[in-house]
């Protein structure tokens, strides 16, 4: 019996940059000559996340959720899947402890805008923002990053079940 059970899951994600899309991420529209491209509005930390907390929950990944071959999904507020994966998670028996990401991008600078970005994961997964952190680098102007064709973020994310049996 484990009375205490901890998952920990991790996520990854990359979209390209094109001409002609916001960029999003973390639910901040960020100032750019460029955003990110894909089915959704294509956030690619808060896709990373949700891949984070499906994995730690066992419950697959994001495709598996809200497939990209679904129309009901085209366009579609990642915030909003963000909150429907937090809400699985929990039917599933976990409380979120804390979540940590990179968001990986060359440019444009990101610090002025990653608290924003904390705040808005935090009041979608319903947690305190001191357990949400977000981090941002370059990849040293190495590879497609470096070229600014894309922006790629990992995620990983704690989750806690506190009951008197489990499944082992
Ligand atoms: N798009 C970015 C990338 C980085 N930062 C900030 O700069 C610091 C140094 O980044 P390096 O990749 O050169 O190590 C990083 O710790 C971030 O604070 C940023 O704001 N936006
Ligand atoms: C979010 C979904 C669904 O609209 O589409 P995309 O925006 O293309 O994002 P991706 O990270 O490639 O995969 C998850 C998809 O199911």
């Amino acid at each position: 019996m484990i009375p205490f059970d901890v998952r920990v899951g991790q996520g990854y994600d990359v979209h390209a940059l094109v001409a002609g899309r916001p960029l999003i991420l973390g639910g901040v529209t960020i100032p750019h000559d460029k955003g990110l491209l894909g089915h959704s509005d294509a956030d690619a930390l808060l896709h990373a996340l949700t891949d984070a907390l499906f994995g730690a929950a066992g419950l697959g990944d994001i495709g598996r959720h809200f497939p990209d071959t679904d129309p009901a999904f085209a366009g579609a507020d990642s915030r909003v899947l963000l909150r429907e994966a937090a809400a699985r998670v929990r039917a599933a028996g976990y409380a979120i402890g804390n979540v940590d990401a990179t968001v990986i991008a060359q440019a444009p600078k990101l610090a002025p805008h990653v608290n924003g970005m904390v705040e808005n994961i935090a009041q979608d997964l319903g947690i305190a923002v001191e357990r949400v952190n977000v981090k941002a680098k370059t990849n040293e102007k190495l590879g497609y990053l470096g070229r600014q064709e894309a922006i790629e973020a990992q995620a990983v994310a704690l989750l806690l079940r506190c009951e008197g049996e489990s499944k082992d």
